[in-house]
């Protein structure tokens, strides 16, 4: 028996088209939706994402403004770029790639993103709001790998969900949105002492490491529903997940493929929060 494909494509082009009638209008209300992407880095993976969400963006009716300020760029000027961006009225939406420059930490610089402009909830408050049940935006990543089981009707409450990685990028704030849905949630990261004798045990697995074929049939249990989360640079120039899915496909009830999986829900989702952003300052701004 081979794993179903729980494919992200077509549910990202579903959230898209209603994020563009959105943005439409948005704009025809005086408010044309509006992404500001820092970037501060070199890095060959980071700019094909920038490329992409700008492309996304234009497609989906949002300006889209990257202000790259090169891998040479100072923590400094990277926080004073984010404080002006958060002040313009005509931003609604704020993100700083990674990776970032010589040991600057995403999370600190991130605190100079205004929360209601940080639309992949990389600022701390944005965590820590979501966390004590505030508004605030969910790291689309994150987000993503509950919307993508939602799409496919798959239950989470009372399962046992094993998330493997606690970044705060990924691990960590997808293990609590997956805890609000009700789900037993173990973190797993790089000192769990037995990963397959974890892993193996949940109804639900979600990859998010960073290392090309970790996930094998050993650490699934038969039937399992497996989130890969990796994206990983091959040598052929393409991308593949944390899941050897060449063996886990036989042993998972469902598994979702990189790409095609949880990548293009992120960029998608990303566009979703800008408009709703853009939304929110439109009602404060009216009154
Ligand atoms: N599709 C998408 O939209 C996105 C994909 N990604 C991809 O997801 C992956 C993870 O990203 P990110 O969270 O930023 O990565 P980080 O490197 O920040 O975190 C990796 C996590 O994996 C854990 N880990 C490392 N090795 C092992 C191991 N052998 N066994 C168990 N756990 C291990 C680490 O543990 P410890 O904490 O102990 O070090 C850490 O918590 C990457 O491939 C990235 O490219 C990321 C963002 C978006
Ligand atoms: N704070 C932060 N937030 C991020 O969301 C974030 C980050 N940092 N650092 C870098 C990673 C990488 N990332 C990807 C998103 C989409 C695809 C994607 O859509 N990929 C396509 C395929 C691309 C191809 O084939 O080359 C897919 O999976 O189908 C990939 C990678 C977001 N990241």
């Amino acid at each position: 028996m081979s794993a179903a494909v729980l494919s992200g494509k077509e549910l990202a082009e579903t959230i898209r088209t209603e994020t563009a009638t959105e943005a439409a209008g948005l704009a025809a209300a005086g408010i044309p939706p509006r992404l500001a992407v820092v970037v501060a880095t070199a890095d060959e993976s980071s700019a094909w994402y920038v490329r992409s969400i700008a492309r996304a963006a234009e497609k989906a009716g949002i300006v889209c403004d990257v202000v790259d300020l090169g891998p040479a760029a100072g923590a400094r000027t990277i926080r004073e770029t984010l404080t002006r961006l958060s002040d313009d009225p005509a931003v609604h939406g704020v993100i700083l790639q990674t990776p970032l420059p010589g040991g600057a930490a995403l999370e600190d610089l991130a605190s100079a993103i205004a929360f209601e402009k940080d639309v992949d909830g990389a600022n701390p408050l944005s965590l820590g709001r979501l966390v004590a049940g505030l508004p605030a935006f969910a790291p689309a990543t994150a987000e993503a790998v509950v919307t993508i089981l939602d799409h496919y009707a798959i239950e989470l409450t009372g399962r046992h969900v094993a998330v493997v990685g606690r970044s705060t990028v990924v691990g960590k704030p997808a293990a609590h949105l997956l805890l609000d849905r009700n789900a037993t949630v173990t973190v797993c990261h790089s000192r769990t002492a037995d990963l397959a004798a974890v892993t193996s045990g949940t109804d639900v697995l979600v990859a998010a490491v960073g290392r090309a074929g970790l996930i094998t049939a050993e650490h699934v249990r038969p039937g399992a529903i497996v989130v890969d989360v990796g994206t990983n640079p091959t040598d052929d120039g393409g991308l593949t997940g944390d899941v050897d899915a060449g063996s886990v496909a036989d042993r998972a009830g469902a598994l979702t493929p990189v790409p095609g999986g949880v990548g293009p829900v992120t960029t998608a989702l990303l566009l979703r929060h800008t408009v709703h952003a853009a939304a929110r300052a439109g009602e404060k701004g009216s009154g």
